[in-house]
Order: C-alpha cells, then sequence, then structure tokens
C-alpha cells in the first residue's frame, strides 16, 4: 500500500504541532537551523499571509466592448481603487495583477514562483484562491488548454521538464519526486479523488471505472488514510492531476456556467527536501440567493460551501485580531488549513480573484476586505520553547503584533471616516433625489388636476369621434329616406302619367272612331240626296275627304291639334251670285271641323296661356238674316253647326274660346256686314274667364253703339257651365235688358236663373231688383265682350241651348255624354270665330248631326 501523505511527512519531516492557544501567532514549530532557505523565506515578524490580487478579463460580450472598469490599479501595482457610485476605496495589497495585462505565465513567474522555489528547499507554503464564483480561482489555479496554471507550473518547477533537455546535462529537480494527495471538500465531507470504492488500487495506477468517491476522515490536521501519487515526471503527474480534477462536483450557477461546488486541495509533497505545496481551489465565496440555487437542498449545499469560506474568514480575522481561540475545527477546510497557519515554517499565499464586471462590485469588496484583514496576521520570530531567550522574543512578537495591530486600527479607522462620508454623500444625494421625485410628483398631480376629474385628452377625442360618427349615421339614414321619398313620388308620378297617357290615347280612339262613324253618315247622306248632288255631292265630298284627311294622315313629327277653321272655305261652295266682297256674310259663319298641324316650335309661345277648352256656339236669332243666308237648307246648316259644337263637346267640354279678332278693323267689318244686330254670345267657364281677362281687350263698340255679352251657365258640379249664346246689346244696357234677351232665348218658364257677378269673391249673385242698375258693360270682360255668368235656379235642370234645327221639333232629352272630355293640351290655333251660323252648313250635315245622340237643342222661339 502506498504511503499517505501523512505518513511520508512524517517520514520526513517532524510533526508540526499547534502553538499553544495563549501565543497563538508564535506559530510554534520546530526549528530547521539546518536550512537557510527557511530562515530567508521567514524573517522574524514578517506577515506569513502574502495577498495578492488577481484581476480576471471582462467576462464574455462585454471582452470587446472595454467597458471603464471599475478597479483601477494604482502604479505601484499594490494599491487597487475600487470606483462605488459615490467615492472610492482604496486596498493595498502585497501585489495586483490584471489578466488583461499579464497571462498566467507572467503571473506565476512574478507572484508564485518563489514561493515554488522555496518549495523546493523544504519550505511550505499553502496558495489559496479566494474570491466570488466566476472571478478566476480555477482558471488560476488549473489554467485553461493554451495556458497551464499554478499546479502544473508548480509540479514542472518541482520535477524538471524532461522533455526540455534530453542532453544530459544537469536539469531542475533531477532525483526529485513528489507525493501528491488530490482531496475534495464538498458539504463538509473530505473526498479523495484519487481513489474510488469500485476502482481497487491506487499508486500510479490511477483509479479505474466511475466508482463512487472515498470519502476520507480528519485524523488531527490531516486526511486519513488519502491515497498519493507519487513520480518524478511533471508531464505525468500533471496528467493525471487533469483526470482527477475533472472529478470535482460542478454545476451551473447564474454566476458560473460550470462553477465549482467543491474546494479542492492538493498536496504536494517534496520529502527529499521536506516541502510541501497545499494549492487550495476554494468554492465561490458567493451568497445562496446570487448562486440562484432553487430548492432546500441546493441551498444547504451552498450554505456548506459558504461554511468553509466562513470558517476560513473566521480562522483568518481571529489570528489577526489575536483571539486567544482560533476556530479551526468550524470547518473540515479550515482543520486542513491548521498547519499552515500554525507552522512558522509555512508561508500562506493568499490570491484573490476579483471580476472587473460592474455588478460584481460588492463581492469584490468583500473578497478584498477579507484579504486585507488577513493580510493583517503577523508572525513574530521563531521562538522555540525552550528557547533562553524567550521571553524577550515574545516581547518583540509582542511589539510587532501591536504594531501591526495599531496599523490596523488605523486602517479600520480611516476606512470608517471614509465610509461616514461616503454615507454623508449618499445620504445628501438620497434627500436630493427625494425632493425631485416629490418635485415631479406635485407637477403630475397639477397636470392632472388641470386634465380635469381625471378625464384625458384621449378620451374627449374618442367621446367626439365617438359622437361625429353617430351624426354621420343619422344623416346617411336621412339622406337614404329622402332618396327613397323622391324615387317613391317618381315612381308615382310616372304611373299616373301613364295612366293619363292611355286615357287620352283611348279617348282619341273613341273620338276617332265617333269621326269614322260621321264620315259614314255623311257618305250615307249622300246617298239619299243625290238630286241635289250638283252642289251637295262636292260638299259632303270635301268634307268626308277633309275629315279622312285629317285623321287618316299624321304628319311625323307635327302635333294634332283640333280645331274649327271658321276661315276655310273648302267646304262651302261659292254661290254664283256672291262676289268677294260678299263672303264674310256668307262664309263667315261657317263652321268646319280641320286639324290644324302646328310646328312644335310654336309651342313656346302658346304655352304662355293656359290652354282654354271650351265649347263654342253660334245661334243666329235673326231669321231674316239666316234664311236669307241659307234659303233652301236652314235646318241642315244649323243641324251641321250642332253637329260640330257637339264634337267639341267631345272632345272636351272645355275648348278656347278662340274668337280673338286679328285685325280689329276686320273683326268690327265682319261684324257689321254679317250680323250688327245677332245676340251672340260666347261663354268661357270661369277659370277661364279669369286667363282670358289677362289677354283680352277692352270690348270694342260696335258703330252702332251695342257690345257683345256671352252668356253661360254656372260651372258647378251638377254641370260643367254650358255657354248659352251671344248677346248684342247697347252700350247702356242693364242686366235687367239683358234678362228680357235671355228670357227670350232660353224657355223663361223653366229657366229661371239669377245674374252672378264674377269676380266677387263672395260669388254673390245680383238681386233681381238691382238688375236694372246693374250695368252690362259692368260685367268681367272677355274676349272683346262681356260675360254674363248665370245661375240657374235650385233643382233647375240645365238645358242645351243649341239653335233647334228646323226639322227638329221636340227636343231631346238630356243625355250625359258618354265620354270624360278630353283635355285639350295642344297649343291654342289661331282664333276661329262663327260669324254666322246656318248658312255654311252642308245640308247633308245637317240631319246628321241632328240625330246625334249627345245633343239636346231646344227650339229657337
Ligand atoms: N483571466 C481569465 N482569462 C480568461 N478567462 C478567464 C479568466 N478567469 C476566468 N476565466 C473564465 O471564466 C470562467 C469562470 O472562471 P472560473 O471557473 O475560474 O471561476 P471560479 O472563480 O473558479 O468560479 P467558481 O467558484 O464558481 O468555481 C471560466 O470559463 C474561465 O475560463
Amino acid at each position: 500500500m502506498a504511503p499517505t501523505p501523512s505518513s511520508a511527512s512524517k517520514q520526513t519531516q517532524t510533526q508540526i504541532r499547534t502553538p499553544q492557544s495563549k501565543n497563538r501567532l508564535n506559530f510554534n514549530s520546530t526549528r530547521n537551523n539546518n536550512n537557510p532557505a527557511i530562515e530567508q523565506h521567514n524573517p522574524p515578524g514578517e506577515h506569513p499571509v502574502e495577498v495578492i490580487g488577481r484581476i480576471r478579463n471582462h467576462p464574455g460580450e462585454q471582452k470587446d466592448k472595454n467597458p471603464i472598469s471599475y478597479l483601477h490599479i494604482n502604479p505601484d501595482n499594490k494599491t487597487l481603487r475600487v470606483r462605488a457610485d459615490i467615492g472610492y476605496r482604496d486596498f493595498t495589497l502585497d501585489g495586483i495583477s490584471s489578466s488583461e495585462e499579464e497571462d498566467l505565465d507572467t503571473f506565476y513567474k512574478k507572484f508564485v514562483q518563489s514561493r515554488i522555489n522555496g518549495v523546493k528547499t523544504g519550505a511550505k507554503c499553502t496558495i489559496m484562491m479566494y474570491g466570488p464564483t466566476g472571478a478566476g480561482k480555477s482558471h488560476t489555479m488549473f489554467g485553461c488548454s493554451k495556458q497551464p496554471g499554478i499546479v502544473y507550473r508548480s509540479l514542472k518547477d518541482i520535477l524538471g521538464d524532461l522533455g526540455e533537455d534530453d542532453s544530459g546535462g544537469e536539469r531542475l529537480g533531477i532525483g526529485t519526486f513528489v507525493q501528491v494527495t488530490v482531496l475534495e471538500i464538498y458539504n463538509e465531507e473530505i473526498y479523495d479523488l484519487l481513489s474510488s470504492n469500485g476502482a481497487g488500487g491506487f499508486g500510479i495506477g490511477w483509479p479505474k471505472g466511475n466508482g463512487s468517491k472515498v470519502k476520507l476522515e480528519v485524523m488531527g490536521k490531516k486526511a486519513k488514510n488519502a491515497a498519493f501519487i507519487s513520480g518524478s515526471e511533471a508531464g505525468k503527474i500533471s496528467k493525471e492531476i487533469q483526470k482527477v480534477e475533472k472529478r470535482r462536483i460542478v454545476k451551473s450557477t447564474l454566476c458560473n456556467e460550470r462553477s465549482s461546488r467543491s474546494h479542492c486541495m492538493i498536496i504536494l509533497d517534496v520529502p527529499t527536501v521536506g516541502g510541501r505545496l497545499m494549492l487550495v481551489d476554494m468554492a465561490g465565496s458567493e451568497n445562496i440567493d446570487q448562486a440562484g440555487q432553487v430548492g432546500f437542498e441546493a441551498k444547504m449545499q451552498t450554505a456548506k460551501i459558504n461554511q468553509g469560506n466562513i470558517a476560513l474568514k473566521r480562522v483568518v480575522e481571529s489570528i489577526a485580531n489575536g483571539d486567544s481561540h482560533v476556530p479551526f475545527r468550524d470547518s473540515k477546510l479550515t482543520m486542513l488549513l491548521q498547519d499552515s497557519f500554525e507552522d512558522d515554517q509555512s508561508k500562506i499565499l493568499m490570491i484573490l480573484c476579483a471580476s472587473p464586471d460592474p455588478k460584481e462590485i460588492h463581492k469584490t469588496i468583500c473578497t478584498l476586505e477579507y484579504g486585507a484583514k488577513a493580510k493583517c496576521i503577523v508572525r513574530g520570530p521563531h521562538t522555540p520553547l525552550n528557547d533562553k531567550n524567550e521571553d524577550s522574543s515574545s516581547a518583540v512578537n509582542l511589539g510587532s503584533r501591536l504594531a501591526a495591530m495599531d496599523q490596523f486600527i488605523n486602517k479600520l479607522q480611516m476606512e470608517s471616516k471614509q465610509r461616514e462620508r461616503e454615507k454623508d454623500e449618499a445620504r445628501k444625494a438620497l434627500q436630493k433625489k427625494e425632493e425631485e421625485v416629490a418635485a415631479l410628483r406635485s407637477l403630475l398631480e397639477v397636470k392632472g388636476s388641470c386634465l380635469g376629474s381625471g378625464v384625458t385628452e384621449d378620451e374627449i377625442n374618442m367621446k367626439v369621434n365617438e359622437r361625429t360618427q353617430m351624426l354621420k349615421l343619422e344623416l346617411e339614414k336621412k339622406l337614404d329616406e329622402c332618396k327613397r321619398m323622391a324615387e317613391e313620388f317618381v315612381e308615382m308620378e310616372r304611373r299616373r302619367m301613364e295612366e293619363r297617357i292611355l286615357q287620352q290615347q283611348e279617348e282619341v280612339e273613341m273620338l276617332r272612331k265617333r269621326l269614322q262613324e260621321i264620315e259614314f253618315e255623311l257618305r250615307s247622306s249622300k246617298d239619299v240626296n243625290e238630286e241635289s248632288e250638283s252642289s251637295n255631292e262636292l260638299d259632303g265630298s270635301s268634307f268626308a275627304k277633309r275629315l279622312v284627311g285629317i285623321y287618316g294622315d299624321e304628319v311625323p313629327g307635327m302635333v294634332m291639334s283640333m280645331e274649327l277653321d271658321m276661315n276655310d272655305p273648302e267646304p262651302y261652295v261659292h254661290a254664283a251670285n256672291q262676289s268677294e266682297t260678299d263672303f264674310p256674310p256668307q262664309f263667315g259663319i261657317k263652321a268646319g271641323l280641320t286639324t290644324v298641324y302646328e310646328e312644335e316650335e310654336t309651342e313656346e309661345e302658346d304655352e304662355e296661356v293656359e290652354k282654354v277648352i271650351i265649347e263654342e256656339k253660334r245661334i243666329c236669332s235673326n231669321e231674316k238674316t239666316f234664311e236669307s243666308a241659307t234659303p233652301t237648307q236652314p235646318d241642315s246648316d244649323t243641324s251641321r253647326l250642332l253637329r260640330i259644337q257637339n264634337i267639341f263637346t267631345l272632345c272636351g267640354n272645355q275648348r278656347e274660346l278662340s274668337q280673338q279678332t286679328r285685325t280689329p278693323a276686320k273683326s268690327s267689318a265682319i261684324t257689321e256686314t254679317v250680323e250688327p244686330h245677332w245676340p251672340f254670345v260666347m261663354v268661357a267657364d270661369d277659370s277661364v274667364v279669369r286667363s282670358l281677362n289677362k289677354e283680352n281687350q277692352i270690348p270694342d263698340e260696335c258703330t252702332d253703339g251695342q257690345v257683345d255679352v256671352y252668356v253661360k251657365w254656372e260651372s258647378s258640379k251638377e254641370n260643367s257651365g254650358k255657354f248659352i249664346t251671344t248677346l248684342k246689346v247697347a252700350n247702356d244696357a242693364t242686366l235687367a235688358d239683358l234678362r228680357k234677351l235671355i228670357d227670350i232665348y232660353l224657355d223663361v218658364d223653366n229657366q229661371a236663373f239669377s245674374f252672378l257677378v264674377l269676380g266677387d269673391p263672395t260669388g254673390a249673385t245680383v238681386p233681381k231688383e238691382n238688375e236694372a242698375i246693374f250695368k252690362a258693360s259692368k260685367l268681367p270682360i272677355c274676349n272683346n265682350g262681356y260675360l254674363a255668368c248665370l245661375r240657374p235656379a235650385k233643382g233647375l235642370q240645365i238645358t242645351n241651348h243649341l239653335p233647334l234645327s228646323p226639322l227638329q221639333l221636340t227636343p231631346l232629352p238630356l243625355t250625359p255624354l258618354p265620354l270624360t272630355p278630353l283635355e285639350n293640351k295642344l297649343p291654342l290655333a289661331a282664333s276661329t270665330r262663327l260669324l254666322n251660323q246656318g248658312d255654311d252648313l252642308s245640308p247633308k250635315l245637317s240631319p246628321h248631326l241632328s240625330t246625334t245622340p249627345f245633343i239636346n237643342a231646344r227650339r229657337r222661339r
């Protein structure tokens, strides 16, 4: 079985004993007077703990950004200034190294190599890596693939590199061998990383397989039965250490992806000289929360890791403070390190690792405070217990200790003052910030109250938008409604127009049929009156032709209008004894049914006047004249006139009263010549009269001082305002005079009436007793004459007052028209005036007209 390090050391060294508790810092140990190197490295009163700071690179992505570090190394390379938010702190150490400026090789040579050299000559040295997780402890201790760490460099330094010099010359460390023990302190248990429960063998042959780690007990200040490897080839041993180092328990934490969860201790004994090197890579000194450990077990683990750190911290403080009791036994780590502190041959090199990350500032400060305290440990000159000068040495030790303590106290006081100042500044800064916050808060309240009861501008805008949308919708709805109503109205109007057009078409059709019947009757009459064909044939046939021409041919683009053409000579035959001057009396009173085609362009001027539809009658009351004008065919002529009038009645009860005289001279001439004393009457409806009054002139007086009076019935629901006759009366005639004439014309027995004052808003009638004083010239003016409107007595039936045909002896009953009056919408044709009646009627036409069922005529008296 291979010897354990402890047993080996027993063989080569005198066991170091723990110093008396009352004189802890005297580090009683066996004096080695034979080793001058030890004397050199441990001068009396020297600090046994050397503290070096090692600042790692900027971690990860921050590396390239080269941030401004909060750590600043003074040019003396011993003082490190830590810049806080407010103020800074300086820490004076034995040396400071930045990994950015000094790689591991440089660092090793500068701060570690001298210690290793001492070990080679028999000195004892403990190198501890202390610091928070991720600060680079393991990196410094073990290095990486590019740069070997302290462990491998030390081995190389102690044993020498066999591969470097094969020439057979003297190599460093030839003949030297080392014994290496690798321990792991995890969860306050010591494990032997070189042995395994399932491996079954030690020595150079490393544990095979994946057996569990062997737990070791502590005996005294050493691990009992710890395995070791011994050898003189640094390369081989380094490889083995590399392997077992991987057996350490690591875990990913917030601070480090591969965080060491255990303390690792590599004990390197150089038996030939009695030198010993203890390399301790401590677990991170982070607190539980920062490690991000979750769960009870994990937290317990972190707590136990910290237990080693805390115990070591207490040991350092205790030694530095000169306590009578140093709590080495508080943890397995401090138990194993007890020799390192107590042996006066032993030196401690504490490497404080720190990260330049500003987030780590507090951990860095804690680490540096810890190192500063460790640095205060003072070891007095070696004084064996049985030394004669023990008292004097004790006094020296005490003096140096007091000096160190004073120094430490001064430093603490300075730090305390510095902290006080920082505290004041922080308090002031805090006060200032609080004032700013209060100001901002009051500003916020003012703004809130300005906006009014918590209503923000956005809310107001939102409400305005909502209201706008609502109004828009309402407007659109109303527009739609209006549009729909307009469409309905248009549609209704369209239907009404269509119905009206249809109705008019039907009426036109019926009229046409009626005219055809008349034509037929005319032809029949021709056959009956063959003997008088010389004159009448031409007359009748031409009239028939005329009628056929009117309704048979319709000229496209022309508007058809029915009109009485009183000046058309065609239907009439000139008498042999008639001269041109005789024409008016003979042919002036002629009724010809004709169609007048008018160009549509002329409609414009005609539309200005409301189209008046009248029925036109002309009655000759002078039998003499009548007979002289038509001595042979009085009945026939009268009948013809009646017929024509009936046609107009058929066409519409309202025809235009067209008796405007184009030339007054001619008019008066015609009147004179034709029938100066005939009581001609031509009356329009009330409504017509009103419109006619506008355009009519004041009636012209005849040469004999007479004026025309048109007599009609008042239009009402029962009757349609029939035209009665035209009377010629003296200028100064009264209504009484007029009544006499009308009575003569009407059948006075049955036709009681009263005069209606047209134009009177009350529609009053003229009392009979006033008729004698009411002049006819006061009557409303109508077409060059005066209009007398008669209101029939109540219950009186209006009869037609057309002149009777001589053949018609008995009056016909009034028969209602089978057709509704056709409203004449065509332009008003040139006025036609019936100047004479009967003399221009074809004798053939009279009987036919007289038999027309629509006519109800009364015989003239
Ligand atoms: N000086 C440096 N240069 C380059 N990389 C470094 C340096 N120091 C540390 N690192 C890297 O930082 C990471 C953490 O380092 P390391 O494991 O040594 O920290 P640690 O202090 O041992 O942490 P823990 O206590 O958790 O084990 C590693 O990946 C390491 O390679």
